[in-house]
């Protein structure tokens, strides 16, 4: 036994010993190379298998990035050609493999799968936005939380928010006029900042200063530039995360000294103007603390009461969500109208009809509800440019999207709301601006599973009810009050991706003053 032992030792250590030799004898160089050889083959391994069956690259052209450098500069086309390959296709980039659906039936299905998937934010976002808020919350949680929000952007709700909202409609197209009145200019940035404004006074109300609004208003767009979907996850000073985080906690800061107002206030029996007046109320109505009106509604969804900072926290997460999206829906609403005067005239006659003939009627709830073809506009353009090309989400555990594909576990899941709102089956001609498929009873109109603007299932978008009713007031007010003519370039019809989408030439547009009570 000894003996065996010794040899099988002496033969283990002179093997070791030549093995040792051997690795000594490969220069550094050498061994980098193998090193590379090794990960490169089980990176095109993973991408091989994780890929199946469906569309993609066959291999990754450059190993490991993959196409990280066309992400950093996404490209409206390149996002299409995706789309159009097939109803399931890939691409890995870095580390991320990423699935991307364009069949309708399969992007409803993921929308509407909360065990399997959940949004997928990119990692500085949790710095930005912060850990404990709550739009990260999954599951129960997150349905519980939502319970408590959704009250606050119905449309009785709304009702209470409009006079506040129209005296910033008003205040932005007297602006318009002036910066631009015989001198035409992109109305890229004015439309940003007259949605950062009117959105802070719909949340906060009064307790929000105009120097607040503008600080948030001139500086928001670090923020949407620090959470492109490539980013650098480690936040560096003077990096774009860092501006970005920067804006993020100065905003945060100024809404939680709002939400210590807005609780004093309503303690004192203030009526709500705003969203935070309907929150807070509803926290101290769930908790007691204030008795309901008689006739009121009873609570559906009891509330917890919120500190300020969570209060901050919430409303930064509104901001941010609407932000992008609106301006978006901004710029293609006054593009399109202002390239087809004919769909303007039909909007002015509407609106002075609506309001027997005073166009200084105020704004209420009633009076938006009758402006059917106003509201036709608007929903053909979030049809014709659906601000939110596509929603992130992740894969929580493998998820069998079909019966021959599984997604795997934390692959990233997109699914694309442009084919499902351009397909020619439901929507004639989809790539027409055409107001008037929406009559009441029309394909389009009854095509309820192709309208995912807003997305669907559990994280449906809270402010669609809101944005409906918000810009068909101000499109109204808009065509009734001014002229705005476009000077189209060859760039107005292009499609600029930034986080959402825009018009390539930044959309140039001049504003001039009309007699509101005419139609032509
Ligand atoms: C044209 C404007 C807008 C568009 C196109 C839009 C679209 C969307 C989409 C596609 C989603 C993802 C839905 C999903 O995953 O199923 C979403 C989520 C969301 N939107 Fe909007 N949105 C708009 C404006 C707004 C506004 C004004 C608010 C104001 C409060 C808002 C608040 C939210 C919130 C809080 C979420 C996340 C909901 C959750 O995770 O539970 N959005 N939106």
């Amino acid at each position: 036994m000894e003996v065996m032992d010794n040899t099988t030792t002496s033969f283990v250590e002179s093997s070791n010993l030549s093995l040792l030799d051997k690795f000594q004898s490969f220069s550094w160089l050498q061994i980098l190379i193998s090193f590379l050889v090794i990960a490169i083959t089980y990176d095109q391994i993973k991408y091989q298998i994780y890929k199946g069956n469906i569309v993609g690259p066959k291999y990754k052209i450059w190993p490991f990035i993959g196409p990280f450098l066309e992400s950093l500069d996404p490209k409206f086309e390149e996002y299409k050609d995706k789309w159009y390959s097939g109803p399931l296709s890939c691409v890995s980039i870095f580390h991320k493999f990423v699935v991307i659906a364009s069949d309708t039936q399969l992007a409803r299905k993921i929308f509407q799968s909360p065990s399997f998937v959940k949004p997928c934010v990119v990692d500085v976002a949790v710095k930005i936005l912060r850990p404990t808020n709550w739009v990260f919350l999954d599951g129960k949680a997150h349905v519980d939380y939502r319970k408590g929000l959704n009250p606050l952007f119905t449309k009785k709700a709304l009702e209470d928010y409009i006079p506040e909202q129209e005296k910033v409609m008003d205040k932005y197209l007297e602006k318009f006029v002036e910066v631009s009145k015989g001198n035409p200019i992109p109305f890229f940035p004015e439309f940003r900042e007259y949605m950062c404004a009117i959105s802070l006074r719909t949340f906060c109300g009064d307790y929000i200063t105009e120097e607040q609004i503008k600080m948030i208003a001139d500086n928001y767009y670090k923020v949407t530039a620090a959470l492109e979907l490539v980013n650098f996850p480690i936040i560096i000073p003077y990096t774009k995360t860092w501006y970005g985080k920067v804006i993020a906690d100065k905003s945060m800061k100024i809404f939680e000294k709002c939400a210590t107002m807005c609780k004093k206030e309503i303690l004192n029996g203030k009526k709500p103007n705003c969203v935070m007046d309907a929150w807070v109320l509803s926290m101290y109505q769930s908790n007691g603390e204030i008795k309901l009106n008689e006739g009121e509604e009873e609570i559906k969804a009891k509330v917890r009461l919120f500190s300020d900072r969570e209060i901050s926290e919430a409303i930064f997460t509104f901001l941010f969500a609407s932000q992008d999206a609106s301006s978006s829906l901004c710029c293609w609403l006054f593009q399109l109208i202002s390239d087809r005067p004919e769909i303007a005239q039909k909007i002015r006659e509407e609106q002075l009809r609506i309001r027997n003939g005073n166009p200084n009627l105020p704004l209420t709830s009633e009076l938006i509800d009758k402006m059917e073809y106003t509201n036709m506009v608007v929903r053909e353009t979030l049809r014709y440019r659906p601000p939110v090309i596509m929603v992130p989400y992740v894969a929580k555990k493998a998820y069998p999207i079909t019966d021959n594909y599984t997604v795997p576990k934390g692959a990233m899941i997109i699914p694309s709301v442009y084919p499902a709102l351009h397909d020619p089956e439901v929507y004639e001609n989809p790539d027409e601006f055409l107001p008037e498929r929406w009559v009441e009873g029309s394909s389009a109109w009854e095509a309820k599973k192709n309208w995912l603007v807003f997305g669907t299932g559990t994280h449906v978008c809270l402010g669609q009810t809101y944005v409906m009713m918000s810009f068909t007031a101000l499109i109204g007010k808009a065509c009734m009050f001014t002229d705005f003519k476009h000077k189209i370039t060859p760039l107005s019809e292009e499609i600029k991706v930034f986080a959402t989408i825009f018009p390539k030439d930044d959309l140039i547009l001049e504003f001039s003053k009309r007699d509101p009570t005419t139609i032509e």
